[in-house]
């Protein structure tokens, strides 16, 4: 008998797309129970992992009976779901934006850092090789997304409501600046978006070294 209204999610303290799903059941004011999968272990490929996420990545949500996996299909359930404090504006131009930004944290920026991928590169060419990878990787993503907000940001990226694109970018930005210890200070906007962030609670909360299996010295 599934347990209606109660929210489970499969994350990884350190993962940035379990970073942004926090972030936005945070901003929808959902409470949930986190089970935690140690990417490091391997624990995304146990069996009993595989039946809830078949491609043995974090995040999952089980809501009920009903199981997503990926960061952006939770977002946009959640949205349809939970319409209140909505995350995608009316207006049809700027909910372009917004499903842009997160499409490119999530699809043409985060998978090609993946730990699959990560640890691919690392095998073949050695860790300098892989950070090398990473950092370019990451200034390419980031100088985009710059491009793209350039004159539409107002007190969050694309105006002066929290929209879907910032938790799609606080996790990413994130990312360069505490993993990789990146001076983002050429990306003015971003550098900007990420002190607000830091700023608010659902995001606060949200943030990897503040996650119950987050190691004591993160
Ligand atoms: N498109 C998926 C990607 C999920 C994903 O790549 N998750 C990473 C952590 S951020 C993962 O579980 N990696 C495990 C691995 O590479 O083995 C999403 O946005 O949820």
């Amino acid at each position: 008998m599934a347990d209606e209204g109660k929210l489970t999610l499969y994350s990884y303290w350190r993962s940035s797309c379990a970073h942004r799903t926090r972030i936005v059941l945070n901003l929808k004011g959902l409470k949930y129970e986190y089970k935690a999968v140690n990417l490091l272990k391997g624990e995304q490929s146990d069996p009993e992992y595989e039946k809830i996420n078949p491609m043995k990545y974090v995040p999952a949500l089980l809501d009920g009976d009903t199981l997503i996996a990926d960061s952006f299909a939770i977002a946009l359930y959640l949205e349809e779901k939970y319409p209140e404090k909505p995350l995608l504006p009316q207006d049809l131009k700027l909910k372009a934006l917004n499903l842009q930004i997160a499409s490119i944290v999530c699809s043409s920026i985060q998978p090609l850092h993946n730990l699959v991928v990560l640890n691919y590169i690392e095998q073949k060419l050695g860790p300098e090789e892989k950070n090398t990878w990473f950092i370019n990787l990451l200034n390419r993503g980031l100088a985009a997304l710059e491009k793209l907000l350039k004159g539409c940001a107002g007190k969050y990226a694309t105006g002066d409501e929290i929209r879907l694109a910032d938790p799609f970018l606080a996790s990413q930005i994130y990312v360069a600046i505490r993993r990789m210890q990146m001076d983002i200070s050429s990306y003015p906007t971003l550098s900007r978006l990420y002190q607000v962030y830091e700023q608010i609670p659902a995001f606060q909360a949200a943030l990897p070294e503040n996650q119950p299996d987050a190691p004591s010295s993160s």
